[in-house]
């Protein structure tokens, strides 16, 4: 089967979608499955807006490769969800982070260093990243020749121009310098060019950049301001708009009430 076609096939089969979400989502899919294959343009920078599916971006390739994708994560919530979520699909996924019990860490080490380990995605905090012992530990990997890619999410983190700001990401360059055989893909939700070019510069990512960027312009959020002091009856007339989204044709519940908070 051709490597297109087995794209298409582990979207389906794996994940359970009969298809990408956008054209940008599987231009950046495909682009993360070639960087492994071909050499030359490997790194890859994905900036779309949240809910866009960005995480298949990196996911799907991680199921085709042969070996270990690492996932720098800045929060362990993030982490837990993604590992849920990868769990259901039966994807093996695990994490290393402080709140990981001493028998769970033994279990994702002693698989890490087995002759095949079953694990395909690793999460790990940037603080993690950047500790000796983790370093060995990515070392023996790289010999081994088991990682497949390194994917950094919410790389605005990276910048000081964000809003997100977290120095421990700035210990990633290092980490990716030490790594400069293994693709990297860098994702986030916002940044501007100048949040853009601090990420590749301080990812090292090696130029020139495949980037995949839509636009962060979500129509199906709004604002909305009425005073209250001018309304009959503020409840009812909130009442009124829930019942109205809750109602609207092709909106769902939850994404309608939401629009309330
Ligand atoms: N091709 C697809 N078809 C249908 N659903 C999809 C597809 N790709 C992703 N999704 C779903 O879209 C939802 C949002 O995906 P995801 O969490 O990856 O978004 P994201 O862009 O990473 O958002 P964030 O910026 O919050 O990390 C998930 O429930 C995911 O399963």
């Amino acid at each position: 089967m051709s490597g297109l076609d087995r794209v298409i096939q582990t979207l389906k089969d794996v994940f359970g979608h009969d298809e990408f979400r956008s054209e940008a989502q599987e231009n950046a899919t495909r682009a993360v499955v070639r960087a492994r294959t071909c050499s030359g343009r490997k790194d890859v920078y994905i900036s779309m807006p949240t809910g866009a599916g960005k995480s298949l971006c990196y996911q799907l390739p991680a199921v085709m490769a042969p070996g270990i994708t690492m996932v720098v994560s800045p929060l362990i919530a993030l982490m837990q969800d993604q590992l849920e979520h990868l769990r259901k699909l039966n994807i093996c996924a695990e994490s290393l982070n402080s709140k990981l019990s001493a028998k769970d860490r033994k279990r994702v080490l002693a698989d890490l260093r087995s002759s095949k380990p079953k694990t395909k995605l690793l999460y790990i905090t940037p603080e993690l990243a950047a500790t000796p012992g983790f370093q060995q530990l990515l070392e023996t990997l790289k010999t081994r020749r088991l990682l497949a890619h390194l994917a950094v999410d919410e790389a605005h983190c990276v910048s000081q121009w964000g809003h997100d700001f977290r120095p421990d990401y700035l210990k990633l360059g290092s980490l990716r310098e030490k790594l400069e055989d293994i693709p990297c893909i860098a994702l986030t939700a916002t940044a501007t060019q100048t949040v853009q070019k601090d990420i590749i510069k301080s990812l090292h990512l090696q130029e020139p950049v495949q980037k995949f960027k839509t636009s962060v312009f979500r129509p199906n959020l709004f604002y909305d301001v009425k005073y209250k002091e001018v309304l009959e009856d503020p409840y009812e007339d909130l009442k009124d708009f829930a019942v109205k989204a809750l109602g609207e044709e092709g909106v769902e519940p939850v994404k309608a009430v939401s629009t309330l908070l």
